[in-house]
C-alpha cells in the first residue's frame, strides 16, 4: 500500500536533552511539502559532529532533536516541484545543500549554499515547520538531514541520487566524513587542490584526517607526515598512505615543540597542513608548520564552542595562509554522484573506513563504539531494531 502523502510512523533515536542517551521512540514523519523529499533511511554513519551537537556545546544545536547527518536511502515520496530526484532512487543525504542559484551557487567560489542554511540552522525546514512528532510533540531536524530517523524529509537541494548499485551501507559515509577530508585535499587546498610533489601533515588521522591521506596520496604528495597522539593510528595511516607518523605526546624531544620537529623534518615547513582534530592547539601548531612564504593550513575540526584560535599575525605576514571548509568544499548534487563512481571503479576507498556496525538499537552503543581508540566509523542499521 502505497505511504505517498500519509503521515508515517516509524521509529527514531531522538535527543530530548543535552548530554542524554539517544531514545529509540514512534515518531510520526509528514509527508514532504512542495521542493522537499521524504527518504527511508536505509544507513546512517555516525559523526563526532552528532555528539557535539548532541552534548549541548553546539550554539545551534536544540532539543528535543533528531540528529545524524550521515546517511543514505532511498526516495519514498516527493512534493511538488521535486525535479532533481525521484520515487525509487538511491539517494545520499546532503547537510551541505547545493541549489545553483544563490549567490554563493552561483559564485564559483565556495561549496556554501544560501538557500535552505538558516533555517537548517533552527532545525525547521525551509517553510519555518517541523516534519517529525513525538508524543504530540514536535522535534526538531539537524543540520537539514536527521538521519538517525527511519524515514526523514529534507529539502530537495539537501539530496543527491546516486547510482543503485553502490551500496547503500558504504555510500552512506559519502555524506560527511570521507568526503569532508578527501575533498579538503582535492578541492579546497591551494587552488583547486594539494598538487603533485607537494609536502602535507594531517594533524588527527581519525575518518577525516585519513580520507585527507586518501586525497594527498591521490593528487601525488611527495610527502604525507601523520600526526596523531594514538599510536595505533600510524598502521593505519600507512595503510591510506602517509609515509611519516609522530606522537607528538610522546616522540618530541625536550624543548621540541610539535610544530619545530615538522619544520625540521620539512627543509622548512609544510606545503599544507590540515587540522582534523577540533583542537584549537593543535590548530595552532598546524598553522606554526607551515612554510613561510606560501604554506597552507586547512581547518576541517570542529572546535567545542567558546574557543577560538591565535598565533602570532606574524605567522601570516610572513605568507603562511589560514583557510577552512565545511563538507570538504564539496558541491554536493554536482560532486558527489562522481566520487561514488570513483568507489565503484576502485579508485576511492570507503569500506576499509567501517570498522563497527550497529542496529538502530544500539545507536548509544555507536557512539561509545566511536569514542573508543580503535573506531574509524559505526555505520547503523536503521532497518534493524
Ligand atoms: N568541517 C567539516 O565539514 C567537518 C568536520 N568534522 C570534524 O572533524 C573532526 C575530526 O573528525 P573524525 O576524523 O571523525 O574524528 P576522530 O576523533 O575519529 O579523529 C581525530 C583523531 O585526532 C586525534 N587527536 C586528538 N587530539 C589530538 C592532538 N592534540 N594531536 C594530534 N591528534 C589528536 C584523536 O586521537 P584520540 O582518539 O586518541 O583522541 C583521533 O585519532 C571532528 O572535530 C569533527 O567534528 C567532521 C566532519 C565534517
Ligand atoms: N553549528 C556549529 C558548527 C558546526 C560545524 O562547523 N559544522 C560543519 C560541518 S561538521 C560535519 O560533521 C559545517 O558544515 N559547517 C558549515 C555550516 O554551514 O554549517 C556552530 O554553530 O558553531
Ligand atoms: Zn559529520
Ligand atoms: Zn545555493
Amino acid at each position: 500500500m502505497s505511504t505517498e502523502g500519509k503521515t508515517i510512523t516509524c521509529k527514531a533515536a531522538v535527543a530530548w536533552g543535552a548530554a542524554q542517551d539517544l531514545s529509540i521512540e514512534d515518531v510520526e514523519v509528514a509527508p514532504p511539502k512542495a521542493h522537499e523529499v521524504r527518504i527511508q533511511v536505509y544507513y546512517t554513519g555516525v559523526c563526532h559532529t552528532d555528539a557535539y551537537m548532541m552534548s549541548g556545546k553546539d550554539p545551534e544545536g536544540a532539543f528535543p532533536i533528531i540528529p545524524g547527518h550521515e546517511g543514505a536511502g532511498i526516495v519514498e515520496s516527493v512534493g511538488e516541484g521535486v525535479t532533481n530526484v525521484k520515487p525509487g532512487d538511491n539517494v545520499v543525504a546532503l547537510y551541505t545543500a547545493e541549489c545553483k542559484e544563490c549567490k554563493f551557487c552561483k559564485s564559483g567560489k565556495t561549496n556554501l549554499c544560501g538557500a535552505v542554511r538558516a533555517t537548517q540552522g533552527k532545525g525547521v525546514m525551509p517553510d519555518g515547520t517541523s516534519r517529525f512528532k513525538c508524543k504530540g510533540k514536535d522535534l526538531l531536524h539537524f543540520m537539514g538531514c536527521s538521519t538517525f530517523s527511519q524515514y526523514t524529509v529534507v529539502a530537495d537541494v539537501s539530496v543527491v541520487a546516486i547510482t543503485d548499485k553502490a551500496p547503500m551501507d558504504r555510500t552512506c559515509l559519502l555524506g560527511c566524513g570521507i568526503t569532508t577530508g578527501y575533498g579538503a585535499a582535492v578541492i579546497t587546498a591551494g587552488k583547486g587542490g594539494i598538487e603533485k610533489g607537494a609536502t602535507v601533515a594531517v594533524f588527527g588521522a581519525g575518518c577525516v584526517g585519513l580520507s585527507v591521506i586518501q586525497g594527498a596520496v591521490k593528487n601525488g604528495a611527495s610527502k604525507i607526515i601523520t600526526v596523531d597522539v594514538n599510536d595505533a593510528k600510524k598502521e593505519w595511516a600507512q595503510k591510506f598512505g602517509s609515509t611519516d607518523f609522530v606522537n607528538p605526546a610522546k616522540d618530541l624531544k625536550e624543548g621540541e615543540t610539535i610544530q619545530s620537529r615538522l619544520v625540521d623534518m620539512t627543509d622548512g615547513g609544510l606545503d599544507y597542513t590540515f587540522d582534523c582534530t577540533g583542537n584549537v592547539h593543535v590548530m595552532r601548531s598546524a598553522l606554526e608548520a607551515c612554510h613561510k612564504g606560501w604554506g597552507e593550513s586547512i581547518i576541517i575540526g570542529v572546535a567545542a564552542a567558546g574557543q577560538e584560535i591565535s598565533t602570532r599575525p606574524f605567522q601570516l605576514v610572513t605568507g603562511r595562509v589560514w583557510k577552512g571548509c565545511a563538507f570538504g568544499g564539496v558541491k554536493g548534487r554536482t560532486q558527489l554522484p562522481d566520487l561514488v563512481d570513483d568507489y565503484m571503479n576502485g579508485k576511492l576507498k570507503v569500506d576499509e573506513f567501517i570498522t563497527h556496525r550497529q542496529p538502530l538499537s544500539g545507536i548509544n552503543s555507536a557512539f561509545h563504539d566511536m569514542h573508543s581508540g580503535d573506531c574509524i566509523r559505526c555505520v547503523v542499521d536503521m532497518r534493524t531494531l
